[in-house]
């Protein structure tokens, strides 16, 4: 049975087809930097233990053209992996806002598009376009069955203390109001394979995703206990384009006193905010560049993304009672080794010491890039959403 899973981030379309139960990955792609200057596909092929890919750039205005070229690369010409949309038999979505309804796989029904949609304030740069992308795919794979994994499943083992915000308790029992946490099966899959490399069931790890959207979360035994996204993916580290942690104060301030609109403090703080707002371009490639340059403004996003992320490791120091391993994953933890130098500079009172010297040359695989005398492990893990989206797809339908 071939599974297909798109993975709709807030600056990408991650897709990859799969044979299961072998787990065989059939194709794999990106589109990246939608909506920026600079926007491209790669589209991967993998037969006979080979790999061939095939690179297209042009600009990529929004996820619903995007979804269109994936699709007519997956179907179409030298590349094509499909020769009828009964190939597919069932198309893993991934939805990053589930709210209060859903903890698991879920089969789309209307219902459950309703439930989506009811979400779309939330994560606006998200669920929105997630709903297109199951749109799309209903209409393209009638005969698929569709389903839906959740960002949010992985931190519903988060307890009270730190799901609850200090609002009355109505807020949450009648408005559903807490902590949500999302990037929950990036998360997850890197830290199962964190706990696998340590050898360790009693693990205590701090996983940092820090792609377009930035979340860390702390990992107790295997299991989410805090995360730095919240009711909505906005709170917490410094973002692409979001801010992450502000006080509200601030935006009644912006209402009281220049007149702002919801809808105007929304795209302030979910668009026009984060590295973008502060640096003056959304992608850390840009910001590197630019910091080359001299450009102070740069140079002042980099010192903000990086000190929130200090902050976090600390104060999930504290909550785990100690650290085996702290992950670096996605487009910038993957990719971006000054970003990790910095990060795990001066943290040695934590015995967290990072080795320049395994810092670089990243391959794509899990790296350990610590010192010898490190008494925490700093792990370079590739994540993989649209895996661990496959098999659970294929745990409930198969
Ligand atoms: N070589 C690189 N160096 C630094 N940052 C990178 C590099 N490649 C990608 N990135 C960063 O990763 C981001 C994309 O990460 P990704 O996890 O794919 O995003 P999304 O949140 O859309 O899923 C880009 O916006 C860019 O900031
Ligand atoms: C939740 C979230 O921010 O996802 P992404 O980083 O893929 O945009
Ligand atoms: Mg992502």
């Amino acid at each position: 049975m071939n599974i297909l899973v798109i993975n709709s981030g807030s600056s990408s379309l991650k897709y990859q087809l799969f044979k299961m139960p072998e787990k065989a990955p059939i194709c794999s792609g990106l589109v990246e930097r939608i909506g920026i200057e600079g926007s491209f596909i790669k589209h991967t092929v993998y037969a006979n233990s080979e790999k061939h890919s095939i690179e297209e750039a042009g600009f990529i205005a929004n996820h619903g053209e995007a979804l269109k070229q994936v699709l007519a690369l997956l179907t179409q010409g030298e590349y094509a992996v499909i020769t009828s949309p009964d190939d597919v038999a069932a198309v893993g979505h991934r939805v990053v806002h589930g709210g209060e309804h859903f903890s698991g796989p879920t089969i789309i029904t209307d219902e459950v598009k309703q439930q989506i949609k009811k979400l779309f304030s939330l994560a606006p740069l998200h669920n929105p376009v997630n709903y297109k992308c199951i749109e799309v795919a209903e209409q393209t794979f009638v005969n698929a069955k569709q389903i839906a994994v959740f960002d949010t499943a992985f931190h519903q083992t988060i307890p009270e203390q730190a799901y609850h915000y200090a609002i009355p308790e109505s807020y949450y029992k009648e408005h559903g109001i807490r902590v949500y946490g999302f990037h929950g099966t990036s998360h997850k899959y890197v830290s199962e394979q964190a706990i696998n490399w340590l050898n360790k069931k009693d693990s205590k790890i701090i996983s940092i995703h820090l792609g377009n959207g930035c979340s860390i979360t702390a990992i107790k035994n295997g299991k989410s206990i805090d995360t730095s996204m919240g009711f909505g993916p906005l709170s917490g580290l410094m973002m692409g384009t979001r801010s992450g942690d502000i006080d509200p104060s601030v935006i009644f301030h912006l209402m009281e006193h220049s007149g702002y609109t919801l809808e105007q403090l929304s795209t302030l703080v979910n668009k026009q905010s984060g590295l973008l707002g502060v640096g003056g371009s959304s992608d850390m490639r840009d910001i590197r560049k630019m910091v080359n340059e001299g450009n102070a403004a740069a140079v002042l996003a980099l010192k903000l993304y990086t000190y929130r992320i200090k902050k976090f490791i600390g104060a999930y120091a504290a909550i785990l009672n100690g650290i085996d391993a702290i992950i670096f994953t996605a487009g910038v933890g993957e990719n971006d080794s000054n970003m990790r130098e910095a990060v795990c500079s001066e943290l040695n009172y934590l015995g967290i010491e990072l080795d320049p010297a395994q810092n670089t040359g990243y391959n794509g695989e899990l790296k350990e890039i610590n010192t010898a005398d490190s008494k925490v492990k700093i792990l370079v893990i590739p994540t993989n959403e649209e895996y661990e989206i496959a098999h659970q797809c294929f745990r409930l339908i198969g």
